[in-house]
């Protein structure tokens, strides 16, 4: 399907529903329509609920406090300056600057660097409780425990007000979909799954998860303020907790992750409880409760999922997957003038490492690391298990890791800078285990490696994938090439690991940073990572410093070998030099490891000297 056809089928859904939307106040009565008009607005919060949780991976209890700063600032402007067309607009102002304002700080408190998931969700459950602690010391302003109400607002009909209501709700439901479904949504889909490695090729989560989190916010704000426009009374309750984790109810039940799974659960639970709520208040909590945890056990995936699949069952439409079915993506490579990569200024070190340490309390795990390594040149770096060779490699990679120091990367010393802007400054890590987005497509990995090269459409899924000759040449030795639509997870190891190499690649890097490339691969594919290895130094001119326990490996491809061992680097010298080293033998007999110098004579076990 072209991507053309595909946003028209969507806009034609989308105009069915505001379809629905219109005859709506015609088939249903006075009642429905009342509360559906509320339904509808807390769906569209339901529905950010779902982008942040379903999509990125926040769980959030406190999109209610957006919604009621919308209702809020329509209710005290309403009130406390009496309505008039000038001051709606104020009210929407207000309500939706003071949503962002709060999402801002919240953003920057629960998404900033080094925030865990589960910090996160804490923030977002204080929130509505602090919010409501505001709304209740605000005197006669906010009108305390009791809210405002009676003010005057807009001179509409109860249908006027459900078209509203209902027309947002189709809006942000498909500009929703179009971006979720676009390449720039696929992002939020790589944050949820592997945070880790999108920060290692460049991109800013911290700043993306803000961005979607301000949009939330807007969305809820306008909810808001078209609810306090319709009911004429806000109440902190808007603002509280109990909501909150209703939204979160709602969208675990429709279906996390789907859009229309958690509108519709919010439409039908809100419906239903004001139908219910009123006969049988406490067995109505009681049944949305069980129901909550019934469907968290049984349906993890929610309601809406479970109700698409038997009918498709029944008719036979779940198929097998082909193995590797028609890629929707065709690759090219990028010519030279289009590259990006990082240049090196001048004649100087692609890397320099000076004086660096790691400390982890009282364990000093590097001492004094000083080396410099050149494009061109391919550098091992061995020595026994826990020597510290991947906390080098980590320490080169993020700015944060060491604890003293300086790194210069094609001459710009990284600081203290994050991974992602050391990825800017031309490095690019293969992690020891095989670091891809496992329910994503290859082709829909390297995309994502592509991401901060060429910014993704918030609207589009683009058709053509431009890649460095560097990361084509490792697909097409591979054969990854033929298998673009196949999911990471069912790739092999081997698979996996050449696809991570490609999408580091993929970033254009100038210096390599590769931790055990060749762990678990079988022998054949040993030879051509080996091979590739060699073509990226001698023809691409990269800089690789490699991380390898495959001695003889290491042997036939290093320009140069690092031995590091305790934390200390005690050889660096050509292959030639580390294999004669007596100090080399004494290190690997000392660890009971065979050891790079295994052929050049039995290893004499002896202690390192200081
Ligand atoms: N976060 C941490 N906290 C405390 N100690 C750590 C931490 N990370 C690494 N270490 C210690 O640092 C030492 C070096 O670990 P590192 O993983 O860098 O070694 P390595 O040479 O890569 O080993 P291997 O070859 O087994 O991968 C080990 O003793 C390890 O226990």
């Amino acid at each position: 399907m072209t991507e053309a056809r595909r946003l028209s089928l969507i806009l034609a859904v989308a105009l069915l529903a505001l379809g629905a939307i219109f005859a709506g106040p015609y088939v249903l009565d006075t009642y429905s329509v009342n509360v559906l008009t509320r339904s509808l607005l807390y769906a569209a919060v339901a529905l950010t609920v779902d982008l942040l949780w379903g999509y990125l991976g926040i769980l959030t209890f406190g999109q209610s406090v957006f919604f009621a700063c919308g209702a809020y600032a329509a209710g005290l402007v309403f009130t406390h300056m009496d309505f008039s067309e000038g001051n709606a607009v104020l009210a929407l102002a207000l309500g939706v600057g003071g949503a962002l304002l709060v999402a801002a700080i919240v953003g920057w408190l629960a998404f900033w660097h080094g925030a865990s998931a589960l910090y996160a969700s804490v923030i977002t459950l204080v929130l509505p409780i602090v919010a409501t602690q505001l709304l209740y010391s605000g005197g006669t302003f906010t009108g305390s425990s009791s809210g405002l109400s009676g003010f005057m607002s807009f001179d509409l009909s109860m249908e006027a007000w459900f078209w509203l209501a209902g027309s947002f709700l189709v809006a942000v439901t498909t500009l929703a979909y179009i971006v979720v479904q676009s390449d720039a949504g696929r992002l939020l889909v790589a944050v949820r799954e592997n945070e880790q490695r999108c920060k290692y090729l460049g991109l800013d989560t911290s700043r993306l998860k803000i961005l979607v989190y301000l949009a939330c916010a807007v969305i809820g704000a306008i909810a808001g303020y078209i609810y306090a426009g319709y009911a004429m009374v806000v109440a902190p309750e808007l603002a509280g907790f109990v909501f909150g984790t209703e939204l979160v109810i709602w969208t675990a039940l429709g279906g996390r992750g789907t859009l229309l799974g958690p509108v519709f659960g919010a439409l039908i639970v809100d419906y239903e409880s004001a139908q219910l709520a009123g006969d049988y208040p406490f067995v109505w909590q009681l049944i949305i409760g069980t129901l909550f945890v019934l469907v968290i056990i049984a349906f993890p995936r929610g309601l809406l999922p479970v109700l698409f699949d038997i009918p498709r069952k029944a008719l036979g439409l779940v198929r097998k997957r082909p193995a590797a079915p028609p890629a929707s993506v065709t690759l090219s490579t990028l010519d030279a003038a289009e590259t990006q990569g990082e240049e090196v200024g001048d004649d100087g070190p692609a890397l320099a490492v000076h004086g660096v340490a790691r400390r982890f309390g009282s364990l000093n795990v590097l001492e004094a690391i000083d080396f410099e390594a050149r494009a061109g040149e391919l550098v091992s770096l061995v020595g026994p298990n826990g020597a510290g060779k991947t906390t080098l490699m980590r320490c080169i990679a993020d700015g944060a890791e060491r604890s003293a120091g300086t790194i210069v990367i094609n001459g710009h010393d990284i600081g203290r800078k994050p991974p992602e802007a050391c990825v800017a400054l031309g490095v690019g890590r293969k992690f020891q285990m095989a670091n891809v987005f496992e329910t994503l497509t290859v082709a829909q990995c390297l995309q994502i490696a592509r991401a901060r090269h060429a910014r993704p459409s918030l609207w589009r899924r683009a058709r053509e994938l431009p890649l460095p000759e560097a990361a084509m040449h490792v697909l097409a030795t591979t054969g990854l090439d033929r298998q673009l639509s196949t999911p990471a997870h069912l790739l092999s190891h081997g698979m996996k690991q050449a696809l991570e190499l490609s999408m580091v690649l993929a970033l254009e890097p100038r210096v390599l940073l590769l931790d055990e490339p060749t762990a678990g691969l079988t022998k054949t594919e040993r030879m051509q990572i080996g091979a590739i290895l060699i073509d990226l130094t001698k023809k691409q001119g990269l800089c690789v410093l490699l991380v390898e326990h495959d001695l003889d490996f290491v042997r036939e491809i290093s320009s140069r070998v690092i031995v590091l061992h305790q934390g200390r680097i005690v050889l660096d010298g050509s292959v030639e030099e580390v294999v004669a080293s007596e100090l080399v033998k004494q290190v690997y007999a000392g660890s009971g490891h065979a050891g790079i110098a295994h052929e050049s004579g039995p290893s004499t076990a002896q202690e390192m000297p200081a």
